[in-house]
């Protein structure tokens, strides 16, 4: 039987905290290939030549179309910030290059926009707010129980470098609770802020609430409660090794996928 090759991957973000430990994860991977990756900066210049990654010898694009054309990767890796995800994410689908988009962000308009030029071009892709398998099953089981307990706050809680509030994590929780919560406004009626933000976000009622503190990375609390009970579940990243094999599912899932997936639980079986 004929061996199959390693699935070339670009990597845009490579100096970011994930965008690192992507690389560093493919680096150890046989089954993976750095074939390039995309930053504003360092353009021309080796991977093996950034501070903290492995001796490659892949080159760094500014552009990702010479990136794309040049190299002819498999699949493009983003873990930037929502507006270069979005360019990239749209170059990608230009090239036909399977994207497995990491950033978080993302509007439920602009993934149902790529899902459409996506269908159309049958071309496979993810993107993922949480590739941690464990903060993924505390969605799945958040969805179960929120049909026996429509009452249910989520605290998030990230590292103080974070950019979006809330974090795309706990707005994907609060999308699968919705398909089994019965509509509900939490909270006495006639609550109300004295102090503005002090009962955080809503969603369809529920309430979400973004903690930012130096020392954490990625971590998560849905509570649900009711009548003289309370159920906590929680998922801690304490390294953002957690992330990679999720990350490492997805690239070789995509390569025979014909749509894009919105949510690693829609390809975990
Ligand atoms: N899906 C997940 O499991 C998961 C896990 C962790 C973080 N995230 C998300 O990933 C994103 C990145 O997180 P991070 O902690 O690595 O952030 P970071 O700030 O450490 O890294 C982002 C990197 O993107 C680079 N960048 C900015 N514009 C660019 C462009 N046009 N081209 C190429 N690179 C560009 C920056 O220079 C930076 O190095 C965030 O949106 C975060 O919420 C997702
Ligand atoms: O470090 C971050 O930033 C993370 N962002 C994701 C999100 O917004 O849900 C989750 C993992 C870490």
């Amino acid at each position: 039987m004929a061996e199959e090759r390693p699935i070339r991957v670009a990597v845009a973000g490579p100096r970011g905290r994930m965008g690192s430990e992507t690389i560093r994860m493919i680096a150890s991977a046989p089954e993976f290939i750095l074939a390039a990756a995309v930053d504003h900066g360092h353009d021309g210049e080796r991977v093996g030549s950034l501070p903290g990654l492995p001796e490659l010898d892949a080159r760094i694009y500014a552009d990702i179309a010479d990136c794309f054309s040049v190299e002819e990767p498999d699949v493009l890796i983003d873990f930037t910030n929502p507006e270069a995800g979005k360019r990239n994410l749209q170059s990608a689908i230009e090239f036909g290059v399977r994207p497995v988009i990491g950033t978080s962000g993302f509007s439920n308009e602009d993934v149902a926009d790529y899902q459409k030029q996506m269908a159309d071009k049958k071309l496979g892709g993810i993107i993922a707010p949480n590739f941690a398998i464990g903060a993924v099953l505390v969605m799945k089981f958040s969805q179960m129980a929120a049909k026996y307990f429509p009452d249910v706050e989520i605290i998030e809680l990230h590292h103080d470098k974070k950019k979006d509030a809330p974090s795309g994590t706990a707005v994907k929780t609060a999308e699968l609770i919705e398909k089994t919560r019965q509509p509900k406004k939490q909270g006495a009626p006639d609550e109300r802020e004295t102090l503005k933000g002090a009962r955080g976000a809503d969603i369809d009622g529920m309430r979400i609430h973004s903690v930012r503190l130096p020392g954490l990375i990625a971590h998560q609390e849905v509570l649900f409660g009711g009548k003289g009970e309370l159920l906590t579940l929680r998922h801690d990243s304490m390294d953002r090794a957690s992330f990679m094999t999720g990350v490492g599912f997805a690239i070789k899932e995509v390569m025979s996928l014909d749509s894009l997936v919105y949510g690693l639980e829609n390809i975990l079986n």
